[in-house]
């Protein structure tokens, strides 16, 4: 299991940007063996930052990274597999050559090396690209060939930043069937993304962060399920004031105004949500991941 613990960093000011920054402020979180965890949270929140503090490219200022109960040491970190936000491919290399390159990095033999890529560029559909240089690639296929050099040594983690973001709906599925495949013979898959219907599809667990702290984790099953129970109202372009009284709390996301209540005379509540605009939706109906998103961030 890999332990997140009370992670803390502050980024100090730079001429251009004077005031410090406190980018992570105490986040925890756990993902176990064969957990696919997905993290949120919205720009500047500090999902980038803890991802590098696990594959130890920055150091926290406090908190701790453990997996198995042990710390982590950079002996482990090269058992990692990592896709950086800035991705990190040489560009004038072919495909084949630099999936090997990274893989004889990690110490495989030229044979080993050969047939994990053989096997890589057949699940990530790259085979007939194996000989072009990989900036005469679309971003989709460089991102694969990204996700091919994380994978390469047979990685007993993997750490991923953004990896389906600019992706169409082909190639996410080719990158999801990947690596739910590693997830499926035990290896903890964390990664971040702004692409939330994705995130609820594919992920057993997710976190989501909000000014460098965990606001809500678990299942996505489990975060529904906090929440049942709640009457949901969404009414559009209410007449102003219109939830006075009411009980619960207005969100408003454009000119839709949510409101979200537990108890209370439903039948009053609807009658007052009539008369105040057009009703969107009435009913208890399970959050999807983008309410409880907006809902644990607000
Ligand atoms: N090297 C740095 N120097 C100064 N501030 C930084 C540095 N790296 C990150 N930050 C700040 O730390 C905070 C967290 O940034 P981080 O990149 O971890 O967020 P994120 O959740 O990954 O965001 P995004 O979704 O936009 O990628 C931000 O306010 C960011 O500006």
């Amino acid at each position: 299991m890999l332990e997140i613990n009370e992670l803390r960093k502050r980024f100090a000011g730079s001429p251009g940007s004077p005031v410090a920054k406190i980018a992570l402020d105490g986040i925890s979180f756990t993902v176990r063996p064969g957990e696919m965890f997905g993290f949120v949270g919205a720009n500047g929140a500090g999902k980038t930052t803890t991802m590098r503090i696990v594959m130890g490219v920055l150091q926290a200022d406090s908190g701790s990274v453990s997996l198995r109960g042990e710390p982590i040491g950079p002996g482990d970190r090269r058992r990692f597999g990592y896709m950086p936000e800035e991705r990190g491919l040489y560009q004038k290399m072919r495909v084949g050559e630099q999936i090997e390159y990274f893989g004889r990095l990690h110490g495989m033999s030229a044979a080993a090396v050969k047939k994990a890529t053989d096997d890589l560029l057949e699940q990530l559909g790259l085979t007939e690209r194996r000989n072009d240089a990989v900036q005469a690639l679309s971003l989709g296929n460089q991102q694969r060939v990204q996700l091919a050099v994380a994978l390469v040594h047979d990685p007993e983690l993997l750490i991923l930043d953004e990896p389906f973001s600019g992706l169409d709906p082909i190639a996410v599925d080719a990158l999801a069937t990947v690596l739910q495949e590693r997830c499926r013979g035990g290896v903890p898959v964390i990664f971040s993304s702004h692409q939330l219907e994705l995130v609820e599809r594919l992920c057993d667990s997710v976190g989501i962060v909000s000014a460098g702290r965990m606001v809500a984790a678990g299942t996505v099953a489990g975060l529904r399920a906090a929440e049942a129970g709640e009457l949901r109202v969404v009414v559009r372009d209410p007449a102003p004031g219109w939830a006075d009284g009411l009980p619960g709390t207005v969100t408003v996301d454009g000119d839709r105004h949510i409101l979200r209540c537990t108890g209370g005379d439903d039948q009053e509540i609807l009658r007052r949500a009539v008369k105040a605009g057009r009703v969107e939706h009435f009913g208890a109906e399970q959050p999807s991941l983008t309410d409880i998103f907006k809902e644990a961030v607000a």
